[in-house]
């Protein structure tokens, strides 16, 4: 049978490139192979756990649930071995031969060759079993999974390089066995005091006992026929135990347990709740956002346990969407131990913590927002916060307060300004909270519609991230300010002064607007002088409830049909080129002209031309006038 045959298989691509990168990149780190292989352990044991409640002869009559680490400083080997739920010779080839993590291939391409920036990224994609490559020149898996006839294991065997090879193998008890034979320079983890302080530093917290032979002796080698085992981590999950007693280091190398991150957590929030409902949860605020942040698909949720008892991860529905970076457990003594997805989805009591922990992350988050390391959080995790707007109305006013936005009172473009802020220094006639959109910051900067709101010393919010304008019209308002778009509507005068200003401004131009909308009719909806403008000549304004020109090119750009509706075209009569316009007396002269002013003002705000070529012939033609 070709089964038990030993077959040589090549990785699949992606797996080739990362085993290749994680080597290179992370020697630097190396021992944290120790980490991933114990936590994909503990992983393994845990969901042996999980099955054998409904079906208890996977555990072929043991119970006792341990990882044994063994060293062999002559033959230069450490081995991993677990009682958990183990790997058929098919998903050994499955799981250690490919990748399964969507977004690969997109990862792939974003490495830059860099090792200490690939580095970071690979950290963020998650480490894993290859990361035994980075200290092992050769790798044996020998896996049984549980259940299956002894004769039914599998030796999986690669150097790390372009294939691995697969073989029938017997093995007595369920779980898998790893064994790295480790390059000549990573001997230490062939020390037996060495692989006991990495397990310390890294694994002290995971719930399953991680034994190693018990010292006996000086000169003792590790041969014994029957060595004495002794557990060398706590061994107690970290979160059942009580807060007083954790370290901060505690804390975070249990965050890179279950998250396989590699830098540490920005903060976490650890509660044990008791009542109607009782759980506890740990809820931790990555550094950095996972590569697949933008992924709909990406892995999101907690990792759920019931009494203790792990039952599943990315356990999606204990947060809203927009709180997808969270990691963390949840632990919950009131569902039932065979709980699923699908009853997750319906069960009230699931309902209840949900809320409960999204008011618990946000809160976390308002308490970060008050201190130095709010900055990095915002630059990451900015965008998706303001999903929030849309998707959880209730809390609406709590994510509100932890926006942060870039303003023409700071001037730059570092985004470190709330609402409150901006309503501090908000003048006493103002009723409005006034923001311009554009792609980026620098066109929005530069809007022409910012020149009046300069003049009179009004502070704009200035918005450039994608989600921005939708954010602002999910949001409608703040503490009774409306949020106005300054394109949008006319613009709100705010002296009496302005007021006359514009009505003079009406009448001295209006043969001038005539002209300009006989010649823009197909453009624009109509034309009209503004005091909106002091240096630009024109601007485009569109009505308060039309869409904004921004959010119609992301809108058109993501093949959605938009209605189309004209903007109105603002003048600044006072600006020289208005004023020659408006003493040209060659109608084709004059129409050249407009258009023109009509095309700059799209330019102007970030818009492409429907006809750049024929602007470009204008302009042209307009310049060889000069120099004659
Ligand atoms: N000790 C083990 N016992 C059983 N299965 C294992 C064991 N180690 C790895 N596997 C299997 O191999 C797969 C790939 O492991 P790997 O560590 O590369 O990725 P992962 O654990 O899925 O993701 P990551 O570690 O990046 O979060 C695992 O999902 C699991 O199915």
């Amino acid at each position: 049978m070709s089964e038990t045959t030993k077959e040589t298989l090549g990785f699949q691509t992606e797996a080739k490139q990362l085993l290749q990168l994680m080597i290179h990149s992370l020697y630097s780190n190396k021992e944290i192979f120790l980490r991933e292989l114990i936590s994909n352990a503990s992983d393994a044991i845990d969901k042996l756990r999980f099955e054998s409640l409904d079906q208890e002869s996977l555990l072929e009559g043991l119970g006792d649930y341990a990882i044994h680490v063994s060293v062999n400083k002559d033959a230069k080997t450490l081995t991993i071995a677990d009682n958990g739920i183990g790997m058929s010779r098919d998903e050994a080839i499955e799981h250690l031969g490919t990748i399964a993590k969507s977004g690969t291939a997109n990862f792939m391409a974003s490495l830059t060759g860099d090792q200490k920036k690939d580095a970071q990224l690979i950290g963020q994609f998650g480490v894993g079993f290859y990361s035994a490559f980075i200290v092992a020149d050769k790798v044996e898996v020998h896996t049984r999974r549980a259940g299956s006839a002894a004769t039914e294991g599998a030796l999986w065997t690669s150097h790390g390089e372009a294939d691995f090879t697969i073989e029938s193998k017997e093995k007595e008890t369920r779980g898998t066995s790893i064994t790295l034979y480790l390059k000549d320079d990573c001997a230490d983890f062939a020390d037996d005091w060495r692989v006991r302080s990495v397990i310390k530093k890294y694994s002290d917290h995971i719930s399953v006992p991680v034994m190693m032979p018990a010292a006996q002796g000086a000169d003792d080698e590790s041969d014994a026929e029957t060595p004495t085992w002794e557990a060398i981590n706590e061994a107690t999950a970290l979160w059942t135990r009580s807060k007083a007693d954790i370290t901060d280091d505690e804390y975070q190398s249990f965050y890179k347990h279950i998250s396989h991150d590699f830098d540490d957590a920005l903060t976490w929030s650890h509660n044990k709740v008791e009542g109607k409902l009782e759980y506890t949860s740990l809820l931790y605020v990555p550094k950095n956002a996972p590569f697949d942040l933008w992924n709909r698909d990406m892995a999101k949720g907690l990792k759920l346990y019931v009494q203790r008892t792990f039952i599943m991860d990315e356990a999606e529905q204990f947060l809203p969407l927009y709180l997808r970076f969270i990691k963390g457990v949840v632990d919950s003594n009131d569902l039932p131990l065979n709980v699923s997805r699908e009853i997750l989805q319906k069960d009230g009591a699931v309902e209840n913590m949900r809320s409960a922990l999204t008011k618990r992350v946000l809160d976390m988050l308002s308490k970060l927002a008050k201190g130095d390391d709010y900055h990095q959080f915002w630059s990451t995790f900015g965008p998706v916060i303001k999903e929030g707007l849309g998707e959880d109305f209730a809390n609406k006013d709590k994510i509100a307060k932890l926006l942060r936005f870039s303003t023409t009172h700071s001037d730059s473009e570092v985004q470190d300004q709330s609402f409150d802020d901006y309503l501090g220094r908000m003048k006493p006639e103002q009723d409005k909270i006034y923001y311009v959109f554009a792609e980026n910051h620098n066109t929005a900067r530069r809007s022409p519609h910012l020149e009046y709101f300069r003049k009179e010393g009004i502070e704009v919010l200035i918005l450039s991230d994608r989600i921005d304008d939708w954010a602002m019209m999910q949001l409608g308002e703040y503490e009774g300010k409306k949020l106005q778009d300054v394109a949008k509507g006319d613009l709100a005068q705010q002296s009496e002064e302005a007021k006359q200003a514009q009505e003079a401004l009406e009448q001295s131009s209006e043969s001038l607007v005539e002209r300009m909308k006989a010649v823009l009719s197909e453009q624009v909806e109509s034309v009209r002088p503004s005091v909106r403008l002091t240096e630009s000549p024109t601007c485009l304004v569109v009505g308060d409830f039309d869409m904004g020109a921004q959010m119609r090119r992301i809108m058109e750009a993501a093949g959605q049909a938009v209605p189309k509706t004209k903007p109105v075209l603002e003048i600044n009569p006072e600006h020289p080129l208005l004023k020659m316009l408006d003493a040209e007396s060659d109608e084709d002269k004059f129409s050249d002209l407009a258009m023109i002013l009509f095309e700059q003002a799209q330019l102007a705000e970030g818009g492409q031309l429907d006809d750049p070529a024929a602007y470009v012939q204008r302009l042209n033609a307009l310049l060889l006038k000069l120099s004659v």
